[in-house]
C-alpha cells in the first residue's frame, strides 16, 4: 500500500490524549500501587470475633488472637483492635504474623518502617519487650528489632521501628511478625491497632507509592490519571460510596470502606495521595464525583440530592478551592498543599448508562450547582452519547468499550463519522479482552484474555491510530483496567500486572508507551487505511523537532510492506524505528515477563521510502522532515 502524506496539519493534538485510568480493582491500590505491605492492617470494616476479621493474620506459637470492638478504640474511625493473649506455659516468641498481600518482598539494603499502637486493657506492673521482625514463612528470621512495652497504663502507645534486612529473602513468602517472650509475658493480654509496614516509597513520599509499580507507570508519561473509579467510585449502597473526606488526613481518621471489587479498601490511598501522585508524574487528574447512583441499583431521589451535591462541591474545593474561603481547601493547606492542584475535568459518576432515567436529573442538578461554583471545570457525562438528552448539554462524554481484537481493528474509524458539534470525547476505558464476540466478558475458557497478547495489543493500536486521527474531538483515552495483582484479580486482562515481588508490563502497556512517548502536537492527514483492512497508521508532526512520526499497526500474521510518500522539501535519509512484534498469542507474564518488548533500529527513509511492518506488530517510525 502507498501512503501519501499531506503537507499541512489538519488539527492540533491535545496534550491530554494519552493517560491512565485508575481504580482499586484487583488490588491495584491496596496491595499494589499503594505501598503499605500489610493486608488488613487496621481491621477496618470487619465483623469483630469472626475468623474473617483476622484475614491475612495468623497466630505464632499459640497466641490467642481475636479482633474486638475495643472499649477504648484507638480512634473513632478505627473501632477494632487485635486482642492478643499469651497463654501460660509457652516459651520462645509468641505473637502474631501478617502474610502481606499474597507475600512480602524483603530486599537487602531497603529500610522498612513498621509501626503499631498497643495498649494493655488492664494496667499492671508488667514490663517487657516486643520484637518486630520479618521472617520467611518457614520461620527463618530475616531481620528483627525489639522495643520496650509497658503495662503501666491502659492508654494507647505508638511504636515506630525501622528494619534493615542485610540479606534479601529468596522469595516473597515472608511474614511480618510481632512477638513477646512466652515465658516473660505468660498470661498477658495486649490490644494492638493499625499496624503498618512500608518499604521505601516513590519519591520518598510518606504513605506513598510502591517504587517499582510507580516507576513502570511513569515510564509511559501519562498526561492524566482518572480517579477514583470506575465501579469503585460508586458503592453497592449509597452509604458504601467513595467519599473524599473519609480518605484524607491522618490514617487514624480513615475508616476505610467496602470496595466494589470484593475487598476492603483501607483508603490509605486517598484523595491527597492521588493528587500528589498526579503532581509527581506531571499529569492532571480526571476526578470523578459520586453522582447519586449506587451499583446495587439505588438512585438518590432528586429531593434528597443536596447533601451529595455539597459533598461534591467540598471535594472540588479540596482540590482547587481557596483556603481563605473554603474549609475543604483549608484542610488541603493544612495537609501541606496551600496552592490549588490542577483540575480541569470532573467526571459526573461512572457508566451511568446503567441508570439513564435518573441521570437526567442527577446530571442536571449536580452540573448546574457545580458549574455555578466552578465555571472553569469541564464536566464529563457518563451515559451513552446524547442518550438520554441531558441538560445542560454535555460538552464531554466518557465512552467505554470492551471488545475483541477484531472489533478494535475494524473500528478504528469509530469517531470519523461523529458530528463535529463542539462535543469532545474521553475514551475512558477500552481494551480487547476476549476473542469471543458472543461472550466478551466470559472466562478464559470462553476466550477471555488473562494477559494482553500481540493480537489484542495490535487491535488496540489500530483503534488508537483512529483516536489520534480524530483527536480534534477525542481529548483523552486510557486503557482499562490499569493494574492487577496476579494472585487476586477480579478482572483480566490488565495493562500492568504485578505480584508481591515484581511488575509485569504487558504488550498493551508497551503499545500505550509507544503512543504516549511519541506524540505529535499536530495531526498530518495521509491516505486513509482501509476501515475493514488489517494495516493501520497515523501520521503526526512534532513541531519542536520538525519530526514526522508514523505509527503503524499490523493486526495479522503476514508482514505488510508500505510505501510512504512525503511532500516535504527536506527529508532525512535515515530515521528510527521502534518495533513491538511477536506471535499472535504472545504475552508478557510472570513466567515470561519480557517475551515481547520494543526494539529500536534505524531505517532508510526519504521523500519516498518503504517499510515492512512485521506480522502482529506496532511500529513507530520517526524522521526529520520539513
Ligand atoms: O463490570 S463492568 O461495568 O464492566 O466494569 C468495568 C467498567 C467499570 O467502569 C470499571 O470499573 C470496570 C473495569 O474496568
Amino acid at each position: 500500500v502507498t501512503v501519501t502524506v499531506s503537507a499541512t496539519a489538519s488539527h492540533p493534538i491535545p496534550t491530554t490524549l494519552w493517560g491512565q485510568m485508575f481504580e482499586d480493582i484487583s488490588h491495584s491500590g491496596d496491595g499494589g500501587l499503594y505501598a503499605e505491605l500489610l493486608q488488613n492492617r487496621a481491621f477496618q470494616q470487619v465483623t469483630p470475633n469472626t475468623a474473617a476479621a483476622l484475614n491475612a493474620w495468623h497466630s505464632i506459637n499459640g497466641a490467642a488472637l481475636s479482633v474486638v470492638a475495643d472499649t477504648v478504640p484507638v480512634s473513632s474511625a478505627l473501632p477494632n483492635s487485635l486482642q492478643l493473649t499469651i497463654p501460660a506455659g509457652r516459651t520462645g516468641p509468641v505473637g502474631v504474623g501478617n502474610e502481606g498481600y499474597f507475600g512480602i518482598k524483603v530486599a537487602a539494603g531497603s529500610t522498612y518502617t513498621a509501626s503499631f499502637h498497643y495498649r494493655f486493657p488492664t494496667a499492671s506492673s508488667f514490663r517487657g519487650s516486643v520484637t518486630v521482625g520479618l521472617q520467611t514463612s518457614a520461620g527463618k528470621s530475616l531481620v528483627s528489632t525489639s522495643v520496650p512495652i509497658t503495662a503501666a497504663s491502659t492508654a494507647w502507645t505508638l511504636v515506630n521501628v525501622t528494619l534493615h534486612p542485610t540479606a534479601s529473602a529468596a522469595s516473597t513468602a515472608n511474614n511480618f511478625t510481632v512477638t513477646l517472650d512466652g515465658a516473660a509475658a505468660s498470661g498477658q493480654t495486649v490490644h494492638f491497632a493499625i499496624f503498618s509496614l512500608f518499604p521505601p516509597t516513590f519519591k520518598n513520599r510518606p504513605n506513598g507509592m510502591r517504587v517499582d509499580i510507580a516507576t513502570t507507570l511513569s515510564e509511559m508519561a501519562p498526561s492524566f490519571f482518572r480517579l477514583p473509579g470506575g465501579n469503585n467510585l460508586e458503592g453497592q449502597t449509597v452509604a458504601q460510596r467513595w467519599q473524599w473526606n473519609a480518605t484524607v488526613g491522618p490514617l487514624l481518621s480513615r475508616p476505610g470502606r467496602v470496595g466494589d471489587w470484593g475487598y476492603v479498601n483501607t483508603d490509605g490511598l486517598g484523595l491527597m495521595e492521588y493528587l500528589n501522585w498526579c503532581e509527581d508524574l506531571n499529569m492532571q487528574p480526571i476526578m470523578a464525583i459520586w453522582s447519586g447512583f449506587a451499583l446495587g441499583g439505588t438512585s438518590v431521589a432528586e429531593a434528597d440530592l443536596e447533601p451529595y451535591i455539597q459533598q461534591a462541591i467540598d471535594q472540588i474545593n479540596f482540590v482547587i478551592g481557596d483556603p481563605a474561603t473554603s474549609s475543604a481547601a483549608a484542610l488541603r493547606a493544612s495537609l501541606g498543599h496551600p496552592a490549588p492542584f490542577t483540575l480541569n475535568y470532573v467526571e459526573v459518576g461512572n457508566e451511568d448508562f446503567f441508570a439513564p432515567s435518573t441521570y437526567t436529573y442527577r446530571w442536571h442538578d449536580f452540573v448546574t450547582a457545580l458549574t455555578a461554583e466552578f465555571p472553569n471545570i469541564h464536566f464529563i457525562a457518563t451515559t451513552d452519547t446524547f442518550d438520554p438528552i441531558l441538560s445542560p448539554n454535555p460538552l464531554q462524554y466518557d465512552v467505554h468499550v470492551y471488545q475483541t481484537p477484531t472489533w478494535f481493528a475494524q473500528n478504528s474509524f469509530f469517531y470519523d463519522g461523529f458530528e463535529r458539534n463542539a462535543t469532545k470525547y474521553f475514551e475512558g476505558e477500552y481494551a480487547a479482552i476476549s476473542t469471543n464476540a458472543s461472550d466478551i466478558f466470559g472466562t478464559p475458557a470462553d476466550g477471555r484474555f488473562t494477559f494482553p497478547t500481540m493480537q489484542s495489543s495490535t487491535g488496540e493500536a489500530a483503534f488508537m491510530t483512529g483516536l489520534e486521527r480524530n483527536s480534534d474531538i477525542v481529548f483523552s483515552a486510557s486503557y482499562a483496567p490499569l493494574l492487577n495483582h496476579v494472585a487476586n484479580s477480579q478482572w483480566t486482562p490488565n495493562l500492568v500486572s504485578f505480584d508481591a515481588g515484581n511488575v509485569y508490563p504487558s504488550t498493551s502497556f508497551y503499545v500505550q508507551k509507544l503512543f504516549s512517548l511519541n506524540r505529535g502536537d499536530e495531526y498530518i492527514p495521509s491516505t486513509l487505511p482501509t476501515p475493514a483492512g488489517t494495516l493501520f497508521w497515523s501520521v503526526v508532526r512534532k513541531t519542536s523537532t520538525r519530526e514526522i512520526i508514523i505509527k503503524i499497526s499490523n493486526t495479522v500474521g503476514t508482514a505488510a510492506p508500505v510505501t510512504f510518500v512525503l511532500p516535504f522539501a527536506t527529508v532525512a535519509t535515515t530515521g528510527s524505528a521502534q518495533v513491538l512484534t511477536g506471535a499472535e498469542t504472545a504475552s508478557n507474564t510472570p513466567t515470561t515477563p519480557n517475551l515481547v518488548v520494543p526494539k529500536n533500529s534505524t531505517i532508510p527513509t526519504g521523500k519516498t521510502f518503504s517499510y515492512t511492518a512485521p506480522a502482529f506488530s506496532v511500529s513507530v517510525l520517526t524522521l526529520v522532515a520539513h
